[in-house]
């Protein structure tokens, strides 16, 4: 998948992407990261064609109804069950068989009964992350899946995205977090319009000469 000379300009007159190129990974887990407002969120909704995608510049992405998008903001019915949800998401992705209690992931079970409206903003969050990674597709967008959640949930929330990839899914996401990356992730580092960097943890560490990804991350904010 790639994004090949895209320039976009927001309705302020912004430009928001110059001539941005940028290669994303089958086989790795995509992160996308950068400042804040740098449009890690506007990138997606243009891979997930929530924005219509230039043909152009979109190269090799999946068409729309393959695609499993976990948005920042979106919610469920808040008078359902989290049970009650999954069963349902379930169904939408054509399963028919009974979906049981022991379906859930270890950390959901306990709150199986709690109706959506009544979780705090993390368990929302793991309930959204565990619906859309159920959804039958080729590649699955989250926009910050570890925002809001402790560490142990983030962590938790990280292993159910690197299983996804593992399973031959296509995973990119975006993130303001460095704990849970992993050896093998792919980052890119969105700034001024472009991909500032893409490649491995251990090259962005090398490029800023240091042993810490959020001393790297400072690095690279401060020379773009
Ligand atoms: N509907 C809109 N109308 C005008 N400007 C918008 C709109 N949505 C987003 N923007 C602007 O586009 C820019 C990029 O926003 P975006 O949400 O993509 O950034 P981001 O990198 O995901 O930020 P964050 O890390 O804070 O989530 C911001 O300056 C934002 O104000």
């Amino acid at each position: 998948m790639e994004i090949e000379n895209f320039s976009y300009k927001l309705k302020t007159g912004r430009l928001l992407f110059q001539n941005l190129n940028a290669n994303f990974q089958d086989h790795q887990v995509n992160i996308i990261f950068g400042p804040n407002g740098t449009g890690k969120t506007t990138l997606l909704d243009f891979i997930a064609t929530v924005n219509q995608r230039d043909p152009t510049s979109f190269h090799q992405f999946p068409s729309f109804s393959r695609i499993a998008y976990q948005p920042q903001s979106v919610s469920f019915i808040y008078e359902a069950t989290v049970f009650d949800t999954l069963k349902m998401v379930m169904g939408m992705s054509g399963f028919r068989g009974k979906f049981k209690l022991t379906d859930l992931p270890a950390e959901l079970q306990p709150l199986a009964a709690t109706k959506y409206g009544e979780l705090s903003g993390g368990q929302r969050r793991l309930v959204m992350i565990d619906a859309v990674s159920r959804l039958d597709r080729d590649l699955y967008l989250f926009d910050e899946p570890e925002s809001g959640l402790d560490p142990k949930m983030a962590n938790l929330v990280m292993e159910r995205i690197h299983e996804l990839n593992q399973r031959g899914k296509k995973v990119i996401m975006t993130s303001h977090q460095f704990q849970n990356v992993g050896r093998n992730d792919y980052l890119l580092f969105l700034k001024a319009g472009k991909m500032q960097f893409s490649g491995s943890p251990t090259e962005f560490l090398k490029q800023a000469g240091t042993q810490n990804l959020v001393e790297a991350y400072i690095k690279q904010d401060q020379d773009f």
